[in-house]
């Protein structure tokens, strides 16, 4: 059939020509921001990133490596002159670019043989300090005989003794450790600052002398078996000495200097090894003495700590409510939300992010947009604020897109008020009802806001209105709500969610008839449970779910942190939890016909968890069906744009198969 017009309204080849901004960088002086540009190219079927910089007065773009390759990480030496960043614009390895920002020139300054993360400028502007997973030996067990010349054999056993051997979108891990190093900035030869094996992690920061950098890791001899343990350390640029400035049980990350050396900000919490803790700011003198906590009151989790031109404040983001916010702390503890409404770069599912920037005068640079767009680039100067880009005007200026709103029930469980957002099928008129897609999302200490999924977007072009709940667990409620479901996971977030649902209803948005349901991860495993308990839904999805604890415990890549945090005990030392808990133990009960979807090289739900519900329903003689996304991990499940438009569309034919049977055929 020729189409008669333009599609107005959002489709799976939209996907290839959205694009978000991503990683704003302001300068010092404040009249440029570098970002990131993920933008959708059809030909690779991917997002590719460049690095554009914006003029804070004239809003005019430039491009500052836009060439083939990626290029991300871009960062300000700390005059101005000079932008750092990473790029693999001349092929092979990712290496160190520094471009003198007058003469347009850029140079590459490494020539590494692994990629290169965390760079950091030296406070003189005179070195890069980056960090490298230098290859360590494999644990080896026996031999091989000696192959005769010219013979071609199989590769060599893998033998591992590691904890962690296998990483989401990593794959099976080669072994080796995270080490630091130091460039000079105008080129010349890198020169490795630590040793040893154990990681040494990043972000880098240095102290104002340009004599230490700060990092954090556990250099204890148990850090494989304590996945959340962390200190703060000081490693000596001369003599790499490395000195400890925190030393509680629990993680203690992301150290920064203060501009004027006298403090130290950092991230962190006591580990009473519960499912979710406020991750909060920390300061403390410059040598790690007098530490105390300055957002103890805020009861929300600190995403990210930069401190103020002047050192009096720190500038940190966290959400609240679903939402992403910036606040200025000052030292006495005083805390400010200077900005909110920021978006995150994720495109899919419309979870909470976003990040920022701080020019020496306090004007920031966030990531920020409307539900119906994905994030662009906004400066935000005291209350004024002012969107340097518009990355997405161009195509969906053009397009309907589904209307979302901010829904509220009351939970049946115990009445605590569960806040939701509603995508409406674009062109909605008042009083009409639309077939439901509850759609669930993962962490589960995670939160679901007004920020914009391509996901729902192409429910709703589909004629669907979409709910994103957050139900008890969420995180950006506070510590109470997210620990709901400490060892109780999944549970009574079963009630909240069937009570968003049933608020929808009940204002006369959805038709009660026509329920479908879907969620990834977290909200895979609550997809299950929820057909395990309800027969309501017409059909389901499930993606990526958790199905049984106990191998989920063993198989995934956070072994130890589910049977240590969200169980409390070894799948042997409690199998009545770890059954109870699974959605396999209801398989017997599910009718719903449920789709079963994931990826192909997913490492934190492994593929195993999803065919084991596969053919569960079908020895149940339940409707299934089992998609696996090729390539595809857990984090990438809808990182190639022809994917995550197939992977909506399957959902979207499964449920439409449902939706038009007719009601005997669904009894
Ligand atoms: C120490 S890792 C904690 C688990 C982790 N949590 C988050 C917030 O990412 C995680 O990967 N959980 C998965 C089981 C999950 O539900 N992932 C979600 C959110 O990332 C997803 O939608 O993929």
């Amino acid at each position: 059939i020729q189409a008669t017009g333009p599609e107005r309204h959002f489709t799976g080849a939209d996907l290839f020509s959205l694009e978000v901004a991503a990683d704003p960088q302001i300068s010092p002086d404040g009249s440029q921001v570098a970002y990131v540009r993920r933008s959708g190219d059809i030909m690779t079927d991917q997002f590719r990133s460049t690095i554009w910089l914006v003029d804070t007065r004239s809003s005019e773009q430039t491009p500052i490596a836009a060439g083939p390759g990626g290029h991300f990480s871009p960062r300000w030496s700390p005059d101005g002159s000079r932008l750092a960043y990473i790029s693999s614009a001349e092929g092979g390895t990712t290496q160190i670019f520094v471009r003198w920002m007058e003469s347009g020139e850029a140079v590459r300054l490494t020539n590494l043989p692994y990629a290169p993360g965390s760079i950091a400028w030296s406070p003189d502007g005179t070195r890069i300090a980056y960090s490298m997973l230098i290859p360590g030996e494999s644990a080896g067990l026996g031999s091989a005989p000696d192959a005769p010349e010219g013979a071609e054999w199989a590769d060599p056993l893998d033998v591992t003794t590691a904890v962690g051997y296998r990483a989401d979108g990593q794959g099976y891990l080669r072994p080796g450790f995270n080490q630091i190093f130091v460039v000079p900035a105008d080129g010349g030869t890198a020169r490795q600052l630590s040793f040893g094996d154990y990681h040494h992690g990043g972000p880098l920061s240095w102290t104002p002398d340009g004599r230490a950098i700060l990092f954090s890791g556990d250099l204890t001899p148990d850090w494989e078996m304590d996945p959340v343990e962390g200190e703060i350390y000081s490693l000596d640029v001369t003599t790499s000495a490395i000195t400890p400035l925190t030393d509680r049980n629990g993680p203690d990350v992301n150290p920064v200097v203060s501009p004027d050396g006298r403090h130290i900000a950092w991230l962190g919490f006591d580990d009473q090894r519960r499912g979710y803790e406020n991750v909060l700011l920390h300061v403390s003198d410059s040598d790690g003495s007098n530490q105390r906590v300055l957002t103890g009151a805020l009861d929300r989790s600190i995403n990210t700590a930069i401190w103020s031109a002047n050192s009096r404040a720190v500038y940190v983001s966290y959400d609240d409510h679903g939402q992403t916010k910036v606040a200025r702390v000052s030292l006495s503890g005083s805390i400010t939300t200077v900005a909110e409404g920021l978006n995150g770069a994720s495109l899919d599912r419309p979870y909470s992010g976003g990040s920022f920037s701080v020019a020496r005068d306090g004007t920031l640079a966030i990531t920020s947009g409307p539900a119906t767009s994905p994030a662009d680039i906004v400066l935000v100067r005291g209350s004024n604020r002012r969107q340097l880009t518009h990355l997405n005007d161009d195509l969906l200026g053009h397009k309907v897109m589904g209307e979302v709103r901010r829904m509220e029930t009351a939970s049946t469980f115990d009445g605590r008020p569960i806040e939701s957002w509603l995508t409406l099928p674009p062109g909605h008129v008042e009083g009409q009802r639309h077939p439901l897609i509850l759609e669930i999302h993962g962490g589960p200490f995670a939160a679901y806001g007004p920020h914009f999924s391509t996901d729902n977007q192409l429910y709703a072009a589909a004629g669907y209105a979409v709910l994103s709940v957050n139900p008890r667990g969420s995180t950006s409620y506070g510590t109470e709500f997210a620990n709901l479901i400490h060892h109780a996971y999944p549970g009574n977030d079963y009630h909240d969610l069937m009570s968003a649902v049933d608020g929808v209803i009940a204002a006369g948005f959805a038709d009660p008839d026509q329920l479908f349901v879907t969620g990834g991860s977290g909200g895979g495993v609550l997809t299950s449970w929820i057909v395990g308990n309800t027969n309501r839904f017409r059909a389901a999805a499930t993606q990526k779910p958790v199905i049984n604890w106990t191998t989920q415990a063993l198989i995934s890549d956070i072994p130890v942190f589910v049977a240590n945090y969200w169980f409390g005990a070894l799948p042997w030392e409690d199998q009545q939890s770890y059954w109870s808990r699974s959605p396999l133990s209801l398989v017997g009960n599910v009718e719903t016909p449920t789709l079963v979807l994931v990826g192909g090289e997913d490492e934190r739900t492994p593929v195993s968890e999803a065919e084991q519900y596969y053919m569960a329903l079908r020895m149940e003689g339940v409707p299934t069906t089992l998609i696996r996304v090729p390539g595809a991990s857990h984090g990438g499940l809808a990182a190639r744009p022809s994917q995550s438009a197939a992977k909506a569309s399957a959902i979207l034919a499964w449920f439409d198969r449902y939706r038009n049977a007719p009601n005997d055929i669904m009894e």
